[in-house]
């Protein structure tokens, strides 16, 4: 029997106990151990969990691991896209990945943002007349124009409700069994089939795309093997860019929690020095949940700290833990922005969006558009906007995958400062 010296969970099967603990499955069991790595069964598997920074450098070394079948075919079918960047490995990913890299710098960056105040602003008159609003709809709704807007997608205003949901509908599925699960593979389906229909047209010329641009940089994108991708994988590519910029709405409803729930908080983003904003939002993005964490397999047999890893095995790595490592964050249960003046940038302990060097391995590229987007948007909210937030449930669940506040955020009495 191999891996006698490092702890196992005792339990046959562990998938329940995951969907039940959610978030903190994981460091639940590191804790319990006092160890940063333990053996389970999921789904009939043995895979290997493994928390904190060590970790993390282990985990993106892509000598030792590799993606493709580390992703579950129903987190493809919902989430990801079959057969997408998420799944694939060495060469061929570092070429796709440097497609998506050269839309998330900050020109593209800047447009973006640029799109969201206008489309706040916009949302002011509306607002004011509202006998209150959900935060979490209406960032959703704004966040696909916005998206949509800069990636050259044509967008009706009939169907932006829609499509708002059906992007959300793939995120929100990504922890669920069941009828949550069944939502974001139809919501899949359908946004795939708008999407193809688009790139058709940009292919075939009925449409014309503006080079630089999302939609453009996929139609035409060509793979090392000088092909250019089929349109089931250039659509599947495209909404890669388009679902995960509407996911950033729950980053800015969790932003929204923190101001109402920190006085002292708001007042530093009203009358702080600038650099608090940037703070600000890395706190949100490490103190709230959002990704839990990821898989990876191994290449070959190797030891990592006493575990004999075998070719093949699912190796799972912890990133709420991670984040919360009080090895690595000092009170990592309080929300304090200020913790990030004197963070080194290490690329290992902080991954809310992955870790390591993300031209190079898996590691998110849109942190950049996500910093920014949550920046732009809780600016708007306490610097632009006198408003409300009357009594509801802020309360979130580190059960549910992925969690957001119950209430959603309600806002009333809006007035324009
Ligand atoms: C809500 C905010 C976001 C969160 C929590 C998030 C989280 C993540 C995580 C955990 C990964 C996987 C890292 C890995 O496998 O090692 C990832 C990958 C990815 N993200 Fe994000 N992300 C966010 C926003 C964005 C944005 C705004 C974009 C693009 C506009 C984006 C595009 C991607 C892509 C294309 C990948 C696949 C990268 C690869 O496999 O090489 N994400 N993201």
């Amino acid at each position: 029997m191999t891996n006698r010296n490092i702890p196992h969970d005792k339990n046959l099967d562990n998938s329940l106990t995951l969907l039940q603990e959610g978030y903190l499955f994981i460091k639940n069991r590191t804790e319990k151990y006092q160890s940063d790595l333990f053996e389970a069964r999921l789904l009939g598997e043995k895979v290997l969990c493994i928390s904190g920074e060590e970790a993390a450098k282990v985990f993106y070394d892509d000598s030792l691991f590799q993606r493709k079948g580390a992703a579950p075919k129903r987190i493809q079918k919902s989430l990801f896209g079959e057969n997408a960047i998420q799944s694939m490995d060495g060469e061929a990913h570092i070429h796709r990945k440097l497609l998506f890299m050269s839309l998330m710098t900050p020109p593209h960056q800047k447009r973006l943002t640029k799109l969201a105040i206008q489309e706040w602003e916009a949302l002011i008159p509306k607002w004011e007349g509202a006998k209150h609003v959900v935060l979490f709809d209406e960032a959703k709704k704004l966040l696909t124009r916005i998206a949509c807007k800069w990636a050259g997608v044509p967008l009706k205003e009939s169907e932006l409700e829609e499509r708002a949901e059906d992007f959300y509908a793939m995120v929100d599925a990504f922890g669920a069994a069941g009828p949550r699960h069944w939502k974001g593979r139809r919501a899949r389906s359908r946004t795939e089939e708008w999407v193809k229909s688009i790139m058709e047209g940009v292919r075939n010329g009925t449409y014309s795309a503006e080079k630089g641009s999302a939609l453009y940089e996929m139609a035409f994108h060509k793979e090392l093997n000088g092909r250019q991708l089929d349109v089931q994988m250039a659509s599947v590519e495209l909404i890669n860019v388009l679902r995960p910029i509407v996911a950033t709405a729950t980053f800015i409803v969790f932003a929204a929690v923190a101001v109402h729930e920190y006085p002292e908080v708001k007042q530093q983003l009203q009358s702080g020095p600038p650099e608090y904003l940037e703070m600000f939002a890395q706190e949100v993005r490490r103190y709230y949940p959002f990704g839990p964490f990821l898989g990876a397999r191994a290449r070959k047999n190797f030891t990592w700290k006493e575990a004999e890893i075998t070719e093949g095995m699912l190796v799972l790595l912890d990133m709420y833990g991670t984040n919360h490592d009080e090895r690595l964050w000092s009170s990592p249960n309080e929300f304090r922005p200020e913790r990030f003046k004197d963070w080194d940038g290490s690329l290992f302990d902080f991954i809310p969006q992955g870790g390591g060097d993300p031209a190079k391995g898996h590691r998110c590229p849109g942190e950049g558009i996500t910093v920014e987007i949550i920046k732009t948007s809780i600016n708007f909210l306490v610097n632009f906007l006198n408003y409300n937030v009357p009594v509801q449930n802020l309360n979130f669940s580190l059960s549910r995958m992925p969690s957001l506040p119950e209430s959603g955020f309600v806002m009333d009495n809006i007035r324009k400062k």
